[in-house]
């Protein structure tokens, strides 16, 4: 089911200084509803579309085409992604969505269905155009606040971390997690590129003289994005005049990738959960995602619950040639989770994609609040760093 983009923007979001690419992503994890309740254990997936609809409507996004399978639904949005499986809503919007805005009508409707929180964690990188950014995304400190509001009085507390290099403050990744108890075992992979080679980019413009295509199927295979779990069933999406998102559903696990391709602020991500660590050897699939954009930057950051030893040696073996890693972080989550955080850039970048002429960092390179504060944040616990020069 496809909708057409005048029937879902009325006007272009787009801003005037550049489009944020960088997505805020929120995962909400429920405990069984009362078997008396929800016999068939349908969960989240019982929500109609008028209830999926009345969460996205506050976050400012839309949903523009739907797959689904037997274990969840999935949705590619004006914005970004929804994964609903029954006892998981996963909710990716980039821009300036408010997504935080979107959580009092989430948790009302699992309140209905009698689901009860077990854990929540929220993601992001270091936005591109922080300043553009409204309330509650101004930083990360106020984004927090909100979540303490609502997550705060978990068994765990709340929890946020800012992890990376402080001498790369462009690269940071910034988690917040609470949980009720242990969760159960998954690997969540979220790799965000900056800096697209030009001529991968083209392949995201509809219809350009340097290599555009017609429609979203064209860009998915010359891309190389249709190869790289060729298992994955997508549902894409094309923009106009470019910008592309895509959808991948296989089992439990599913994958996403969206595409900002204008240059200054070119930016892909890709995003894969559920996935079993043992039927993917990490490197290749990071190597196959790279080949599809050939960014000048890009970090990974994989989440692991349960089974930790074979899912850590998995997501800290990647070798990537031609790039070098700036840096390697361990973050210990509470219930049993481990984030690697690894950020990476170029040894000798191809086409390296300029930024923006709007200076959106300050001198130093801090991210800044809307009024111009420093974004400054102590809550960092048990972290541990391990420098990497290169990765070959
Ligand atoms: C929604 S898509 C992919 C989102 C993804 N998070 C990203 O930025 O990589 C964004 C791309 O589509 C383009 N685009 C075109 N029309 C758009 C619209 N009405 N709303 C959002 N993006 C639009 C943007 O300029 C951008 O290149």
């Amino acid at each position: 089911m496809e909708m057409s983009l005048a029937d879902c923007w009325g006007s272009s979001p787009a801003s005037p200084i550049g489009f944020e690419g960088y997505e805020k992503r929120l995962e909400i994890t429920f405990s069984d509803a009362p078997v008396f309740v929800d016999p068939s254990g349908r969960g989240l997936r019982a929500l109609s579309r008028e209830q999926i609809d009345s969460f996205l409507d506050l976050a400012r996004c839309t949903i523009v085409s739907q797959l689904s399978n037997r274990q969840f639904d999935s949705y590619v949005l004006s914005e970004s992604s929804l994964f609903v499986y029954s006892h998981k809503v996963v909710l990716k919007t980039c821009g300036t969505t408010k997504l935080l805005l979107s959580i009092p009508r989430v948790l009302e409707l699992a309140a209905e269905l009698s689901l009860p929180v077990l854990s929540v964690k929220y993601s992001r990188g270091t936005f591109i155009f922080p300043s553009a950014q409204p309330s509650p995304h101004r930083s990360f400190s106020e984004e927090v606040s909100v979540l303490n509001g609502f997550f705060g009085g978990l068994k765990s507390g709340g929890n946020a971390y800012v992890t990376g290099d402080s001498f790369r403050p462009r690269k940071m990744w910034h988690v917040y997690y609470a949980t009720e108890e242990p969760e159960q075992p998954m690997v969540t992979l979220e790799m965000c590129m900056t800096g697209l080679d030009t001529k991968k980019a083209a392949v995201f413009f509809k219809n350009s003289a340097d290599g555009g295509c017609s429609s979203a199927k064209e860009m998915t295979k010359a891309s190389g994005i249709s190869g790289i779990i060729p298992e994955m069933e997508i549902c894409d999406f094309d923009f106009d005049p470019c910008g592309y998102s895509m959808n991948g559903i296989c089992g439990p696990a599913a994958s996403t990738i969206h595409v900002t391709p204008e240059e200054g602020f070119s930016y892909a991500s890709y995003e894969v959960i559920k996935v079993n660590p043992g039927s993917v050897v990490y490197s290749d699939l990071i190597k196959r995602v790279l080949a599809c954009f050939c960014p000048s930057d890009f970090s990974v950051a994989v989440t692991i619950f349960g089974g930790r030893g074979f899912a850590q040696t998995w997501a800290t073996g990647a070798e990537v040639g031609s790039y070098m890693c700036d840096d390697l972080v361990e973050q210990v989550l509470p219930g049993g989770g481990l984030l690697v955080y690894q950020s990476f850039t170029a040894v000798t970048p191809g086409a390296v994609s300029p930024r923006s002429t709007l200076d959106v960092w300050n001198n130093e390179g801090m991210e800044t609040t809307a009024k111009g504060e420093e974004m400054c944040i102590d809550w960092e616990v048990e972290k541990k760093v391990v420098k990497k020069d290169v990765v070959v």
